[in-house]
């Protein structure tokens, strides 16, 4: 077996958020928000998501984008990369940005191609091939079966994508409840002696870079919260990357090949996610504003459309390359003197820890955002 050319093993608790747990028993999951929930969880695991059995071992814990669990074999131990995520109706899409008459099949493609991008998304950003995703189903009563077929002909659409063709669907669960809730777990491999890609490895120096341009899926979301027609070719686009992502399946391997020193999917924002990359890698990070002013303006038509004066419109671009999530690319950082793969740009560079006047600051972005990023549990 080749040896990897980083760590396979990294300490299950590097990549776990650094910060300690809120101690007030009577605080909310709403006042707390999702990483304080995280901590709680994590520290109450204790050795439950590290200690080996004889039969298995998570080489990786909880607290990256995904597992790595490691069967215990006679002969080359395999490992497999385990994830999960949900989508909620009126949490992550509403029935009413689709016509009445497209509620049926063409919504269920739409739930079935974006709970599909969540999960393997999260297994590009390992670096793991999909294999099998489990499909749990909560359903109102009045779901037209339609639905259904529609939200499973958009899983084939995903699994026959670049990238996922291995993957299978293994079985699933289907439940009754108030509204559509979509849970996927998604499993994949690691090819013998690959190692992950994980949070927890940038350095001072790294270039930081996403696979492709940001705030697509933002912009959709306002427009399709403000109940724009997208009757463009242009503002279409925006929307269908909000209510139908397609991420590219390959790139977690392509940054790997390029010499990528940690990377992450991008879905809450990159002012949030990059704050996650370097709390996992005890690092700073330094977004380039011109950078992303520069994908900023490519988002300026749906701001037009939106009727914001052209100063509220590069406020608003901004936020949507800076914090607007779901954009399902990698973030994912290099030595300063890599080459970075076809298609990824640029946003910036990895800090030390405290090496200059922003202190303590995860993340530094010249010029105020008001806009920290995507928090599902934050009650806003
Ligand atoms: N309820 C939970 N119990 C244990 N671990 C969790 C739970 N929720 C999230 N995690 C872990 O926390 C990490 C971050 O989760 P999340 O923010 O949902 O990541 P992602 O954006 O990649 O889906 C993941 O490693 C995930 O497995
Ligand atoms: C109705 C509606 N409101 C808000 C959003 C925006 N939104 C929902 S989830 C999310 C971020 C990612 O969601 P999460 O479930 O935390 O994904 P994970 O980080 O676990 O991959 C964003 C920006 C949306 N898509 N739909
Ligand atoms: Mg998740």
């Amino acid at each position: 077996m080749p040896t990897d050319p980083v760590p396979t093993h990294p300490t299950p608790t590097g990549s776990v958020p650094t910060d300690t747990a809120p101690t007030d028993p009577a605080m909310s999951v709403g006042e707390s928000g999702e990483d304080a929930v995280l901590s709680v969880i994590l520290e109450e695991l204790g050795d439950l998501r590290s200690a080996a059995t004889d039969l298995a071992a998570l080489t990786l814990a909880p607290g990256d984008d995904a597992a790595v669990l490691e069967l215990t074999d006679d002969g080359a131990p395999a490992r497999i990369v385990l994830t999960t995520d949900t989508l909620s109706q009126d949490q992550d899409f509403r029935p009413s940005w689709w016509a009445q008459q497209d509620q049926g099949a063409a919504m269920g493609r739409a739930v079935g191609l974006k709970a599909a991008a969540q999960n393997l998304s999260d297994l590009n950003a390992m670096a793991a091939t999909p294999v099998a995703l489990l499909v749990s189903l909560t359903l109102p009563e009045s779901t037209a079966l339609d639905w259904v077929r529609g939200f499973y002909r958009g899983l084939a659409e995903a699994v026959r994508r670049e990238g996922a063709e291995h993957c299978r669907i293994a079985g699933g669960d289907l439940g009754s409840g108030p509204g559509v809730s979509v849970t996927l777990t998604a499993v994949g491999r690691l090819p013998a002696g690959r190692a992950p890609l994980v949070r927890t490895g940038a350095r001072p120096g790294d270039q930081l870079a996403v696979s492709g341009p940001l705030g697509a899926a933002g912009a959709g979301l306002a427009l399709l919260e403000a109940g724009h027609p997208c009757d463009s070719a242009e503002l279409a686009r925006l929307r269908d990357a909000q209510i139908a992502p397609a991420p590219q399946l390959t790139t977690g391997a392509q940054a790997l090949a390029a010499g990528a020193t940690a990377g992450m999917d991008l879905s809450d924002g990159l002012l949030r996610d990059a704050g996650r990359i370097a709390r996992a890698s005890a690092v700073r990070v330094r977004l380039d504003e011109d950078a992303l002013n520069h994908q900023a303006a490519a988002l300026l038509p749906a701001a037009a459309a939106l009727g914001l004066t052209p100063a509220e419109a590069r406020a608003q671009t901004l936020r949507w390359v800076a914090a607007g999530g779901e954009d399902y690319e990698l973030l994912a950082s290099f030595p300063a003197e890599a080459a970075l793969p076809e298609g990824f740009l640029k946003v910036g560079e990895i800090l030390e820890p405290g090496s200059d006047a922003d202190g303590a600051r995860e993340v530094v972005l010249t010029g105020a955002i008001d806009d920290q990023g995507w928090d599902s549990l934050r009650r806003r």
